[in-house]
């Protein structure tokens, strides 16, 4: 039995895709003990998403400039989705103890120890009256972390009761991948996920991305330019790993002399085989594929992962976890593990010298 208080935690998380703001709740004592509740998706404005997209196509920018009225704005976007969640799953501030506010990554680069997570945690404590929690990945990324990724050790907690070793799958705008087996937690960035192909299709076809993954599915994939595509250093280097959005797009140029189905085809395929390439770096082939993520929805990329791997590959939901949600419940949990002074990362999960707390405290009053 857990001595710690049982808890209730919100979390907040715009991923690399800025397709919305994701919110959920979870009830927890920042260890063993993992309730997850409803979740809910809000758009940004939509001029404000554009600005994120133009800003993250140019790293300089992204890297270096204050951008203090976008931050306002993003927090202002946060905390309004915060607002509007409490409303419609009926949980009243008062019974939220913390906010875990991720922020929206604009750029990340660990091995300069610099990552930005737009987002002002005192302006969320102050304008909602919840402790918050933010600067997540901070502490990590200045002792030498990846700073990334940060879900695997609520992972850990969601799967403590499932057959090990199991590998989780996350589709996100970019890959990653928690392999769970009793203690052992190694998790790492996979390469792209949806982040080539979105930006491909919104180029090709005004569309944000390319749905159940027929696009690619109607296609031949172009094997040269994925050889040439997987022909890359990072896909040999051991774990823990991560990556910037925009990592792999210089390198994806290729595809640009493709049909429109056959570009799509080719970075599906990318997509693919960089997931598989993550069995280099784990002990044993897990017999099971958890996948989360909005990528769990695209049947290419989920039949593809079947027949290349060979073992069952499922959508989350396989084991009553709800996939548009784990990043914004994993934020809750680890911001609870954040005021418990209990570690956030491992150094199996982001490369940490030794298993690391981290995140900052806003209090609300
Ligand atoms: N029905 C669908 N068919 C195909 N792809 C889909 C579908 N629904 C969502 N996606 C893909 O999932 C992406 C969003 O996934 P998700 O919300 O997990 O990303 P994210 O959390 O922003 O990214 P990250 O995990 O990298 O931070 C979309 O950009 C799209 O490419
Ligand atoms: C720096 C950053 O925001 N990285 C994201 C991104 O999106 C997926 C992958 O790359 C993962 O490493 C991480 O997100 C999740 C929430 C994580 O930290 O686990």
């Amino acid at each position: 039995m857990s001595q710690r208080p049982i808890v209730k935690a919100v979390g907040v998380i715009s991923g690399t895709s800025m397709d919305g703001i994701d919110v959920s709740v979870v009830e927890t004592d920042g260890d063993t003990v993992v309730r997850p509740g409803p979740g809910r998706t809000f758009s940004y404005p939509e001029t404000l998403r554009k600005t994120l997209q133009a800003l993250i196509a140019e790293p300089t920018r992204a890297q270096s400039e204050p951008l203090e009225d976008l931050e306002q704005a993003v927090t202002d976007a946060h905390i309004d989705a915060i607002r509007r969640f409490m409303t419609e799953v009926g949980i009243p501030a008062s019974d939220v103890s913390l906010i875990g506010f991720h922020g929206q990554t604009v750029y990340h680069r660990p091995e300069a120890r610099f990552t930005r997570q737009l987002g002002l945690g005192e302006r969320v404590a102050a304008a909602l009256g919840v402790d918050t929690v933010y600067r997540f990945r901070h502490a990590d990324v200045a002792s030498g972390g990846e700073g990334a990724p940060f879900v695997p050790l609520y992972h850990r907690a969601l799967a403590s009761k499932l057959a090990q070793p199991v590998m989780i799958l996350n589709l996100g705008g970019v890959g990653n991948v928690t392999y769970i087996d009793g203690d052992v937690v190694i998790a790492f960035d996979t390469g792209p996920a949806s982040a080539l192909l979105d930006d491909f299709i919104l180029r090709r076809r005004g569309l944000s991305f390319d749905e159940n993954g027929r696009l690619a599915a109607s296609g031949n994939a172009d094997a040269k330019l994925v050889a040439e595509f997987m022909n890359n250093p990072f896909f040999d280097r051991p774990a823990p790993k991560s990556l910037d959005r925009q990592d792999f797009h210089a390198r994806a140029k290729g595809v640009e002399a493709l049909s429109d189905a056959d570009g799509a085809a080719t970075l599906a395929e990318f997509t693919i085989q960089s997931v598989i390439a993550s069995l280099r770096h784990v002990p044993r082939a897990p017999q099971r594929w958890l996948v989360t993520g909005g990528g769990r929805r695209n049947a290419h990329f989920m039949t593809r992962l079947h027949e290349e791997l060979g073992v069952a590959v499922d959508p989350v939901e396989a084991v009553g976890w709800d996939g548009d949600f784990l990043e914004a419940q994993a934020f809750g949990y680890l911001a609870v593990r954040s005021t418990l002074g209990l570690p956030l990362s491992l150094p199996t999960t982001t490369g940490v010298p030794h298993p690391m707390p981290g995140g900052e405290l806003h209090r609300a009053a």
